[in-house]
């Protein structure tokens, strides 16, 4: 039988929700201090009108950043133009942020970027910190041990007039994964694998701790994309207790942190204590041989290279039987096929979930001396100018350029259809970003989610094709 949870053991849930509840309000919620509140482009204008029409400002300017990233064109020479509407929210952006005296970085920024790859690199996120963002992927940042979520746009208007939240306490979970990762897999391949393993409701939690001896031995970009896929099993945030690789990147991108020494001290205290128990406990033994690709139009729908893709079978139930059969039709494929040697028309490598230099120096790494098939357009987009700047230092802009790569300026580009950067209807994409959703890099786009390498392989083969076949 289960042990009874410790009266006094906390999981690191409870020690955030501890140290960040600020009053109880009578209708059983709790007043929740937000230390650090992240603005984009997409999300922000409305809330911005939502606070004027109230007459209300800016409570904590200094404790508000804003990023222009979702709609903002990728080009090497662009400008504030991008999508119809589009430069309106650019624009909007820029002067809320002058209005208010919030930072930006902006459009020619020298560390423009993706919000969740910028505010990391920036030390905008610390272990302990509540974070929100109006975005979903704000779960990402929690990979840093900050309890970090997304949030819709009346909260956004709400935690920009306060400071605050009003919330229930979330439902928590801890999920541990343990077991073994073959030789040139990545976090990517275990996301992916983990949303196939629990689907994409098998962890809706407000907040999952993930633990365990295969997340431990990820390096920090790798957490943040562990983390950053989460969202799409369900968590509204992720995070990873502090650890000797968390206090390393910490001091080495949170120097402008005041007396960082000990705050070094105490983000050790952030973990779940021995005992300690969440709502839900989930643990999995995962022992992964082959990189993993979405085949479908939800990230729960993966495949292994080697394996063929599933057909109903008489535990299917009928509903579940039309999801496949929508599937299958709008991806063009059938069950029993397999995935290698399937064409594709373009890769694209970015995004913040694989836009980061180990994601690029990944990637780069199968690209370097091949070309490009003649039949695919690949991009690669890194996740922040910063990142760009980085890579180009190493010399990998010229890897990908060589190959026949195009070499952009940040954003979100392909990852979301929202400016110019899109897959044509019927095309075939082989994508690092998150979401495959029917149209979700351009009406009638397919999309396949993979690695860094396994996107740079299908450029070069121009089908999708084991990376471990080409690296060399
Ligand atoms: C557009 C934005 C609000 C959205 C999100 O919430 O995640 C986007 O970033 C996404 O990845 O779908
Ligand atoms: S890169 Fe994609 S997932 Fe990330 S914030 Fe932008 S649109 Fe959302």
């Amino acid at each position: 039988m289960a042990q009874p949870a410790s009266q006094h053991a906390r999981t690191l849930f409870d020690k955030l929700w501890a140290s960040h509840q600020i009053a109880r309000l009578d209708d059983g919620r709790s007043l929740i201090q937000i230390d650090r509140h992240l603005l984009h482009d997409l999300s922000s204008p409305q809330a911005f009108s939502g606070l004027r029409q109230a007459g209300r400002t800016v409570r904590h300017p200094e404790k508000t950043v804003a990023i222009a990233d979702h709609i903002v064109s990728t080009d090497v020479d662009r400008s504030d133009a991008t999508v119809p509407g589009g430069t309106e929210m650019i624009l909007a952006l820029r002067r809320n942020a002058q209005e208010f005296g919030i930072r930006h970085f902006d459009i020619g920024h020298p560390d423009q970027g993706i919000v969740h790859v910028v505010a990391p690199e920036q030390g905008l996120v610390q272990p302990g910190m509540t974070l929100v963002c109006g975005d979903s992927h704000t779960c990402t940042l929690g990979a840093l041990g900050a309890w970090a979520w997304g949030i819709g746009t009346s909260e956004v208007e709400h935690v920009l007039a306060t400071q605050t939240l009003a919330m229930q306490r979330p439902q928590s979970m801890r999920l541990t994964l343990d077991g073994t990762l073959a030789e040139g897999l990545t976090a990517k391949d275990l996301a992916l694998h983990v949303i196939r393993s629990i689907g994409v409701r098998g962890a809706s939690v407000g907040f999952l701790e993930l633990a365990g001896p295969l997340v431990t031995a990820l390096e920090m970009e790798a957490r943040f994309t562990l983390c950053n896929m989460m969202i799409e099993a369900g968590a509204r945030a992720a995070c990873i207790a502090p650890d000797e690789v968390t206090l390393a990147y910490m001091a080495a991108h949170g120097r402008q942190i005041p007396k960082l020494d000990e705050a070094l001290q105490a983000w050790r205290q952030l973990y779940s204590d021995p005992g300690s128990r969440y709502d839900t406990e989930l643990k999995l033994d995962i022992n992964l041989q082959s990189p993993q690709l979405t085949w479908g139009t939800n990230p729960g729908q993966v495949i292994g290279l080697g394996e063929s893709l599933p057909a109903p079978d008489t535990s299917t139930s009928d509903s579940e039987r039309a999801v496949l059969a929508k599937a299958y039709a709008y991806m063009g494929l059938r069950p029993g096929q397999r995935l290698e040697g399937l064409a594709i028309d373009r890769v694209f490598i970015g995004s913040c979930t694989n836009g980061r230099l180990s994601d690029l120096i990944a990637a780069a790494r199968v690209a370097r001396g091949r070309k490009v098939a003649a039949s695919v357009r690949a991009m690669v987009v890194p996740g922040s100018m910063t990142v760009r700047r980085e890579a180009k230092a190493m010399g990998l802009d010229k890897v990908f350029l060589d190959a026949g790569f195009e070499w952009r300026n940040s954003g979100c580009s392909m990852c979301v259809g929202m400016n110019a950067d899109q897959v044509a209807a019927g095309e075939r994409c082989v994508a690092t970003s998150n979401r495959n959703f029917e149209g979700r890099q351009g009406p009638g786009a397919r999309t396949h989610l993979a690695s860094p390498a396994s996107a740079a392989a299908a450029a070069i083969a121009g089908v999708i094709v084991d990376h471990r076949t080409l690296e060399s």
